[in-house]
């Protein structure tokens, strides 16, 4: 019998035991607004006692919240060299004042975009970047032009997302698109998601990347229905992104012209989601709807033309565009030490190893070295790029290119992560999480063989201990040493990283617990393709 299916079968037996779980008691604890941000104390000058604190975690998170993740833990920061101290101290003042005004003119944020295959995301972009002049009528044009000789005019708009060649073949998004534009007031990155279930860890790698998301559904009879049942992207996209911190959504749905512009087709879909993205742990008051049609650019920034009267006889209230503008900037920690995980890596026409990724906490600058890490490689930092613009600087909640030399592309893996050589990320092949257990119909057991995803990295791993079931609204332990985890279930266990195919040992991960580093210290937790449950580091074990 194949090992998986030994597995399932000894959790069924497990199951059917039912003494042996502790079912949580109440529901989950929904969401409240956060008034603290975490906030970790800037680095001193040189001499200065650096303060510690108990991290203060952010209730929004709601996924994480259930975890009762309030520890007394002090966070952890480490020693710096007296002379960068100074150094780091200065810029942070430059970079403070110059955010505080450029925010006051543009605040700055990402969005990643979502949803079951076909839905338009792609199209919507596209379409979007054309209404906000971020695409000339030049492009616009051999993009109608090429597609039509491909036979595939209905994707056009998409093309001004979809580059690759085998993506324009297969008329599907395979990577992560990244372009940028702005609304009167703010300045937007937006990363678009492939929808097919094939590229998940795609999806994933962009979503750890922006602090908002827009769900597209395809409003057209059935369609709409097939991304939101079991398997379906929307539902599992929505789950993804909440549970890797995105807090605010907008529900783009599209394709309204397929129904006639029917508002009753609209509310039917606003009202089946509406629940699901409560449950899911989306607050109702940063969820928000909008009627779209992507292909004829209706209700993006104007109501306008034929289908746009349409929809104006029953729809009044914002576009795309008015629900963007409206998003409530990130919180940026660049107080924090600078980490960056490898989005991408490519060789770009000057000298040195490009690489792609999110800034997520801290700052970082020309000239600076950084260390590579899993790996004892170093590089400099030559060029920083955001949004093709050559900065000397670029400060957390960022997406950016670094061009890096002195450093062996070899060294330089996707899900790398970059740090200051002073103050390194800790590795692991072992630590704790406490995590939360999605609607899985197979149990999880002591040992169970699991991909873990975290950023744009995934490895081999299994579920090694079993250490508690907790309660989802106090996070008290109801149990300790389960021998099963049933769905919804929220737990603390052990997760151990196994040895890739062709290896004996496993290789370490650059992680950190969350009470550390918000960002760095989410963990995906994946199994025959399904997604069956989310969590935080607590601990690294070694
Ligand atoms: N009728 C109609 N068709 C649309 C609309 N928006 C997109 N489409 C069509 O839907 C198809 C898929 O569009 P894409 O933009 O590639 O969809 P996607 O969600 O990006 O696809 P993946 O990234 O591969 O999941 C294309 O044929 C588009 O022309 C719309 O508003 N109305």
């Amino acid at each position: 019998m194949p090992p998986a299916a030994r597995e399932r079968e000894k959790a069924q037996k497990l199951l059917a035991q039912k003494s042996a779980i502790a079912t949580p008691k109440g529901g989950s604890k929904r969401a409240t607004p956060a008034q603290t941000p975490t906030r970790i104390p800037a680095t001193p000058k040189a001499g200065t006692p650096i303060p510690r604190q108990a991290p203060v975690i952010d209730q929004r998170e709601l996924d994480l919240s259930a975890l009762n993740l309030v520890s007394n833990e002090p966070a952890k920061v480490d020693e710096v060299v007296p002379k960068e101290a100074f150094a780091k101290e200065k810029l942070l003042e430059e970079v403070r004042s110059t955010l505080a005004v450029q925010e006051k003119d543009k605040k700055a944020l990402s969005i990643v975009v979502i949803g079951h295959v076909d839905a338009g995301k792609s199209t919507l972009m596209g379409r979007l970047l054309y209404e906000l002049g971020r695409m000339d009528e030049r492009t616009k044009t051999a993009n109608e032009r090429n597609s039509s000789k491909a036979g595939k005019s209905s994707f056009s708009w998409a093309w001004g997302l979809d580059g690759t060649t085998e993506e324009r073949e297969r008329g599907i998004t395979m990577d992560i698109a990244q372009q940028a534009f702005s609304t009167p007031h703010r300045a937007i990155t937006v990363l678009d998601a492939p929808g097919h279930k094939e590229f998940i860890p795609n999806m994933i790698s962009g979503a750890a990347q922006a602090d908002c998301a827009i769900l597209v559904v395809d409003a057209a009879p059935n369609e709409f229905e097939a991304g939101f049942e079991r398997g379906g992207q929307s539902r599992e996209h929505l789950i993804l992104a909440r549970s890797l911190g995105i807090a605010q959504i907008i529900i783009a749905v599209n394709k309204l012209d397929q129904v006639g512009w029917d508002s009753a087709r609209y509310e039917e879909i606003c009202g089946l989601l509406r629940p699901f993205l409560v449950q899911s742990g989306y607050h109702p008051s940063k969820t928000k709807f909008v009627p779209v049609g992507a292909m004829q650019g209706v209700n993006l920034a104007v109501r306008e033309g034929e289908d746009g009267k349409m929809l104006s006889t029953w729809y009044s209230g914002p576009t795309l565009v008015d629900l963007l503008d409206a998003l409530d900037a990130p919180t940026r920690d660049i107080a924090s030490p600078m980490r960056i995980p490898i989005s991408n890596i490519f060789k770009g026409q000057g000298s040195g190893t490009y690489v792609t990724g999110r800034l997520l906490s801290g700052v970082v600058q020309v000239g600076e070295r950084v260390r590579i890490l899993p790996g004892d490689e170093t590089g400099v930092v030559k060029v920083i790029e955001v949004e093709d613009e050559s900065v000397p600087w670029a400060a957390a909640g960022t997406n950016l290119t670094l061009s890096l030399v002195s450093v062996d592309p070899i060294q330089l893996n996707i899900g790398s992560i970059l740090c200051p050589p002073t103050n390194v990320v800790p590795l692991a092949v072992s630590f704790t999480a406490r995590i939360i257990i999605f609607n899985i119909q197979v149990p999880i057991i002591t040992g169970a063989v699991v991909e873990l995803f975290h950023h744009s990295q995934d490895v081999p791993a299994s579920i090694s201990k079993l250490i508690a079931t907790l309660d989802r609204s106090s996070g008290k332990v109801l149990k300790t040493n389960p021998r099963v985890l049933a769905k919804s279930t929220s737990a603390e266990v052990q997760i151990t990283l196994r040895p890739p195919n062709n290896s004996t040992v496993a290789r370490p991960i650059a992680l950190e617990p969350y009470a550390v580093n918000k960002a760095m210290g989410r963990i995906l937790i994946r199994r025959e393709g399904e997604t069956i449950a989310a969590g935080v580091v607590m601990t690294i074990l070694g």
